[in-house]
């Protein structure tokens, strides 16, 4: 209620502008930087990649489904461990098709560097309880939305040697370390997840200005 709340008016501005957000936000940069940190890492990604392939919602669920329906025939699955973030999503549509509810995950944060390997660190590991369902993880099911060169599915493989690591796309570099998957990009091709997409003006294909 104004003037009974005890927070002043909003200020007019963008989002890390206002006191309420900017807090919890803080660590959250905005896409543009001022330093141009996130678009030279965005730049060193796409110099060395020369196809892009889009994925809408729509697209992601009836590929995500379409894993499922290749991954009912191969359990039954008694737990399935999601990789974060990328498979937090593929995994929620998985474990409601297949009817598994016991979920976890291995939170693995990697520094990206795409001219050399990048590092990656281990932030939270597999529950023992889901470690122990059957020898080296057989009757887990791992769930990732995609495998690149193959180095979070092999940190994770040495984890549970004996589950099953499905994801939904695949580059050829990381497909040997995956047992199901449903579609293949090429190497040199970048995969835009719905997550990381918002709308955009697109110039007509003939270079004008729409
Ligand atoms: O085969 P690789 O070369 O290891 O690449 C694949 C991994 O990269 C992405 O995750 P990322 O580390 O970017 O983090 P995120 O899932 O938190 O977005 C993706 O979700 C896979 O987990
Ligand atoms: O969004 C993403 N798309 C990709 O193609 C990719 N490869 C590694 N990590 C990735 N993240
Ligand atoms: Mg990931």
């Amino acid at each position: 209620m104004p003037g009974n709340s005890g927070l002043d008016p909003l200020p007019t501005g963008i989002l890390s502008d206002i006191p309420e957000m900017s807090a919890p936000f803080a660590h959250v940069k905005p896409l543009a930087t001022d330093d141009g940190h996130l678009a030279d890492q965005a730049e060193n990604v796409m110099e060395n990649l020369e196809k892009a392939f889009p994925v809408s919602w729509e697209q992601f669920h009836r590929d995500a489904r379409a894993l499922a329906w290749r991954l009912a025939g191969q359990g039954p699955f008694q737990a399935i461990v999601c990789i974060t973030r990328g498979g937090l999503v593929p995994a929620a549509i998985v474990c409601r098709e297949l009817e598994v509810r016991l979920i976890d995950t291995v939170c693995i944060a990697s520094y990206h560097e795409y001219k050399t390997q990048g590092t990656s660190a281990v932030l939270k590991e597999i529950d023992s309880k889901v470690k122990e369902i059957g020898e080296g993880g057989k009757g887990v099911l791992i769930i990732d939305d995609l495998v690149d060169t193959g180095k979070t599915a092999r940190l994770v493989r040495e984890m549970l040697p004996n589950a099953h690591f499905a994801t939904v796309y695949s580059k050829p570099q990381g497909r040997p370390l995956v047992d199901t998957f449903v579609t293949e990009v090429s190497q040199d091709t970048w995969i835009y997840f719905p997550w990381d997409l918002g709308l955009s003006f697109q110039p007509p294909i003939s270079g004008g200005k729409g």
